[in-house]
């Protein structure tokens, strides 16, 4: 069988924008038959997420990360049907995913690699196993109750960085179904501010971009900030962390703002910051999703039901075509995306 696949044509280096031409399509052709334990799968939807920036370097710069190989099949969080199978836990017609599904059109798999999806959690819906209902909606999900500290009617105010994003999006909905009184959101721009506001339920949006950022948050918190979801790092969240009242909690999601650089994760912190959360007493501990997968199928539960009734409002900006996979990776990385960037790769 003839299939198309990405592979990693050059590296950007650990101080560069990536660049779609980082990305090659090529062609491929796959043996006729499976060995066993091998599932032959074809590709749905494939998702691109901020952590490959990492990948895309020689030295990923963090221990549970492997670089690509030049020239070699790129893989990520993937989606697709089982077509024919010799693994025992599969069959055909199955809907499977993988956080390391090949970048291909269809593809030879280990079964240990898969995890089988029921397709009615999510209305249908498959891509959505990608994000809300998927590794972002879980690091949301998760991020907030395992390092949050909400407590309904305390009255706390929750900042989210990165809030028009795929985990953004879905950590300010759980804070405000949690129980948090206002709920602001730091993002790069003013149509992304609208949605959060008016389809999401934010209580205030700030864009970055455009305005300064501690006045806004002066305007949009004024009772200080309890809880901070971080994204992004760097000057946002400097800023943020100023503004935090004693025994704040900041969650340590991620920090893209330094992905192009070449510097460790997490980034070190300016000596200002460092004394802001030592003086009030600050919680900052990294999260990491995969470090909590024995919650992962409550809480997909959970999020799933969110989703069909409502609850929960799901954003997705869907490219088409495994030829663009690099431009769809490159223009997340620069705000692109509203919600979860996905990839459509077949019907
Ligand atoms: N800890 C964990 O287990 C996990 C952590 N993560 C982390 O969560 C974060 C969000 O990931 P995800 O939701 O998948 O991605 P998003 O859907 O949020 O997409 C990335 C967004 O980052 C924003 N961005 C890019 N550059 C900058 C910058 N210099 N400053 C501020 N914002 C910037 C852009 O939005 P805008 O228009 O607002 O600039 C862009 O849309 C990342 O840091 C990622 O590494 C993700 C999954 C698991
Ligand atoms: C170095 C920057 C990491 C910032 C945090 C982040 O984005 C983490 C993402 C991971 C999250 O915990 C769940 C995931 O799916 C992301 C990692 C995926 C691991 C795949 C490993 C494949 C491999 O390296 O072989």
């Amino acid at each position: 069988m003839l299939v198309k696949k990405v592979v990693l044509n050059s590296r950007p280096g650990s101080n560069r924008v990536p660049d779609p031409g980082n990305f090659r399509l090529e062609e491929t052709t796959l043996a006729p038959g499976l060995e066993e334990e091998e599932v032959l799968v074809r590709t749905l939807y494939l998702s691109v997420d901020p952590y490959m920036r990492c990948r895309m370097n020689e030295d990923s710069g963090a221990e549970y990360l492997t670089p690509w190989k030049l020239s070699e099949s790129v893989d990520g969080g993937g989606v697709g049907v089982v077509q024919s199978s010799r693994h025992d836990a599969y069959r055909e017609g199955d809907v499977v995913t993988s956080f390391t599904w090949p970048w291909q059109t269809h593809a030879v798999v280990k079964g240990s690699i898969l995890q089988k999806v029921n397709p009615s959690l999510v209305d249908g819906h498959l891509s959505y196993f990608l994000g809300a209902v998927g590794m972002t909606g879980l690091t949301a999900l998760l991020g907030m109750r395992e390092k949050g500290h909400v407590i309904r009617g305390a009255n706390q105010t929750l900042v989210v960085s990165g809030a028009a994003g795929a985990c953004g999006s879905v950590a300010g909905q759980i804070g405000r179904l949690d129980g948090c009184s206002r709920v602001v959101g730091i993002c790069g721009s003013e149509d992304k501010c609208k949605a959060l506001v008016e389809r999401l339920g934010f209580s205030g949006a700030i864009n970055y971009r455009l305005q300064d950022v501690t006045a806004g948050l002066r305007e949009n918190c004024p009772d200080g900030i309890d809880v901070y979801f971080d994204n992004v790092g760097g000057d946002v969240s400097d800023a943020v962390i100023a503004q935090m009242n004693e025994g704040g909690h900041v969650i340590l999601c991620g920090q893209i703002s330094q992905y192009n650089k070449d510097v460790p994760y997490p980034p070190p912190l300016s000596q200002e910051t460092q004394e802001n959360l030592r003086r009030k007493n600050i919680t900052r501990e990294r999260f990491m999703v995969l470090n909590y997968m024995s919650q992962a199928q409550d809480a997909l539960c959970e999020l799933g039901s969110l989703v069909t009734s409502g609850q929960l409002k799901v954003l997705e900006t869907i490219e088409n075509g495994i030829e663009n996979m690099g431009v769809a990776f490159c223009s997340m990385m620069k705000g692109g995306n509203l919600g979860k960037q996905i990839v459509k790769i077949s019907h």
